[in-house]
């Protein structure tokens, strides 16, 4: 994981009484506060959501889901009613028809692909999946970091903060979630199997300036790029294919959502690991930290650039041929 990435984005509240203690923050470097989900209040032309509204019960002129014009179509009532009951376990209230549209192509979104062992699916965290999401990521920050592991409990409690403020951005962030299912029906780690699979790892992806962290990691990258963090795969589903095809599915969530083709991550020196997946992915590294960052107890970190090509009609494979491991089998 992107732990530098992280541990600058973490915000917890300071009104919380669980909130950790000023020595516990500073001792993991945390950013001052962001607010990154009030720009959902700034923006124009909102609307407001009801959460027990529904086109075809309310008459409210205030649901931006009637508003659509869609309240006579019955597949359309059926897609909105849909996207409500997703909405409404989140906190995604004032949003402008377009947001909405966005919000509901991310829904929709779905990366399927082949692997040796099983099938993996990539599609937008729901937020009730949220906790699952908190242990993956706190696992990985603790691994990444060296911490020992009686720090689990406070980087849970501070990434859960993190994720939920990031929440906020979507449609203009998006934290992705990776499911295999193993061929054999086995489970390949100790995480748990529902129907889609057990859950095996986890991108996000900030599409442009509205939806970036207020504290970006050095060397900063544009702010109006699309940008790519906080990835991990769970340490047992390691090295069969899940970390490129998160990133794969990120390439192609990000050509469907911005038109910006130029996009940016960071990946410190010390992390062998994902910076060869990312060379061979076509990221180049445009800048890296000075020596100085390590007076402020940070890794260095390069920020890397990939331009995605312009969108073709003809579907692209990953790596034909190159690798069997990584077969499309349709998005
Ligand atoms: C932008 C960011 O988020 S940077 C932060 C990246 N995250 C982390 O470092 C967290 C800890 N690491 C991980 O979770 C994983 O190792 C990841 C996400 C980096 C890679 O996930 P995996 O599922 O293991 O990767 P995957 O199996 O798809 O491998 C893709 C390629 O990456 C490279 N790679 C992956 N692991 C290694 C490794 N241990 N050593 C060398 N190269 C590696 C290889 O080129 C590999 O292709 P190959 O297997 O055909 O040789």
């Amino acid at each position: 994981m992107a732990a530098s990435t992280l541990s600058l984005a973490l915000t917890p509240s300071p009104s919380d009484p669980s909130l950790p203690s000023s020595r516990h923050r500073s001792l993991l470097f945390l950013s001052p506060l962001n607010h990154n989900h009030h720009f959902l209040l700034s923006h124009r032309s909102r609307f407001r959501l009801s959460p027990q509204s529904s086109c075809s019960s309310a008459s409210s002129s205030e649901s931006p889901l009637c508003l659509a014009g869609e309240s006579t179509s019955s597949s359309a009532s059926a897609a909105y009613s849909r996207l409500e009951d997703w909405l409404k376990t989140g906190n995604y209230n004032f949003l402008s028809n377009e947001e909405l549209l966005k919000l509901q192509s991310l829904q929709d979104f779905r990366y399927r692909r082949e692997l040796r062992t099983g099938s993996l699916c990539i599609r937008v965290m729901r937020p009730d999946e949220t906790d699952v999401t908190v242990k993956l990521l706190s696992e990985s920050f603790v691994e990444s970091m060296m911490l020992p592991d009686w720090y689990l409990p406070l980087i849970s409690y501070l990434v859960k903060q993190y994720l939920m403020e990031r929440r906020a951005a979507i449609p203009h962030a998006v934290t992705l979630l990776g499911f295999v299912k193993w061929k054999d029906g086995g489970s390949g780690g100790e995480g748990e199997d529902d129907e889609e699979g057990e859950l095996a790892g986890t991108v996000e992806i900030c599409f442009h300036k509205r939806g970036a962290n207020d504290s970006p990691p050095t060397p900063t990258a544009p702010k109006d790029s699309p940008y790519i963090c906080n990835m991990t795969v769970n340490k047992p589903l390691r090295r069969r294919g899940v970390g490129w095809n998160l990133l794969k599915a990120s390439e192609e969530l990000i050509s469907q959502m911005s038109f910006v083709r130029e996009v940016y991550l960071h990946c410190r020196m010390v992390d062998s690991a994902p910076f060869n997946m990312y060379m061979r992915a076509g990221y180049n590294v445009v800048k890296t930290d000075g020596i100085l960052v390590l007076l402020l107890l940070q890794s260095r970190k390069h920020l890397m650039l990939k331009k995605l090509p312009l969108p073709t009609n003809n579907v692209e494979l990953d790596m034909p041929g190159s690798d069997p491991e990584h077969v499309q089998v349709g998005a």
